[in-house]
């Protein structure tokens, strides 16, 4: 991939927050970690816990965001909403993080076409189970893209939005394709009872709770 050229620089992206934490989700739990929240979500999960993203933000060009990112001397940057390829500048601001020699993981719900997204940049796409509330919202087509270097995840609220998960998975043949994720609804779904549920059936998926509640709680910026 060539160099971010200098016009990109230029684009700008409505920006939330970017903050230096432990990042507390997907494989790359425990890492010291830079996100970028970007702003706005066209889907409205009804257990989301980042609805503060939805709106507001500042305008900030790739090469602020870049600047910002820097000054946390920290390899390894999430970038993140809202739903981040709301806004088509998301994808070179993702290569600029590359290219600054950051590595990169993208936070998506499964809504949006994935295609396009740096090589370089993990991806971490939902797909959302019917207590969501945006099933209908999920873009099947992205399945077929994904490869060993990204991550599935389901975010599961019921027994009933687990036993959807699992038949996705073995309909599609998901676990063949990369990582799967699967996690509770914090608060609303008993861990210890998901936790059981996947030993039971066997399944290779990874079971995941969100670190940084468990550290600091629902702290917005953590
Ligand atoms: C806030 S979203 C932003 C990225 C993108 N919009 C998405 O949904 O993947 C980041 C992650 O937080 C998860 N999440 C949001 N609210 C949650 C909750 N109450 N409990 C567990 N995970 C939650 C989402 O499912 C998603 O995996
Ligand atoms: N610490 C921490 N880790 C995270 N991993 C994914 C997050 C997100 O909101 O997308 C997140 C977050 O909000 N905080
Ligand atoms: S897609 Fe992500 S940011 Fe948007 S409402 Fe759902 S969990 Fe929240
Ligand atoms: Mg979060």
């Amino acid at each position: 991939m060539s160099a971010t050229s200098d016009a990109h620089l230029q684009n700008s992206l409505r920006v939330t927050e970017i903050f230096h934490s432990i990042q507390g989700e997907s494989s790359r739990v425990g890492l010291p970690t830079v996100f970028v929240r970007l702003t706005g979500c066209p889907l409205r999960c009804v257990w989301c816990d980042t609805e503060y993203a939805f709106s507001g933000g500042e305008s900030l060009s790739i090469a602020d965001i870049l600047q910002r990112v820097a000054g946390f001397d920290c390899k390894t940057v999430c970038v993140t909403g809202g739903e981040p390829l709301a806004q088509k500048n998301c994808l070179p601001l993702l290569s600029a993080l590359c290219d600054a020699g950051h590595s990169v993981s993208l936070e998506t719900s499964g809504a949006l076409d994935i295609g396009g997204i740096d090589p370089r940049v993990a991806r971490i796409v939902d797909l959302k189970a019917p207590g969501s509330g945006e099933e209908a919202k999920n873009c099947w087509e992205n399945i077929g893209l994904l490869t060993a270097h990204d991550e599935l995840k389901f975010v599961l609220a019921s027994r009933e939005d687990y036993d959807w998960a699992v038949s996705a998975c073995r309909q599609r043949r998901l676990f063949e394709r990369c990582p799967i994720l699967f996690s509770p609804v914090q608060g609303q779904l008993d861990p210890t009872q998901l936790a059981q549920w996947i030993l039971d059936d066997r399944l290779p998926v990874r079971f995941q709770l969100q670190l940084h509640k468990l550290l600091w709680d629902n702290a917005k910026g953590r």
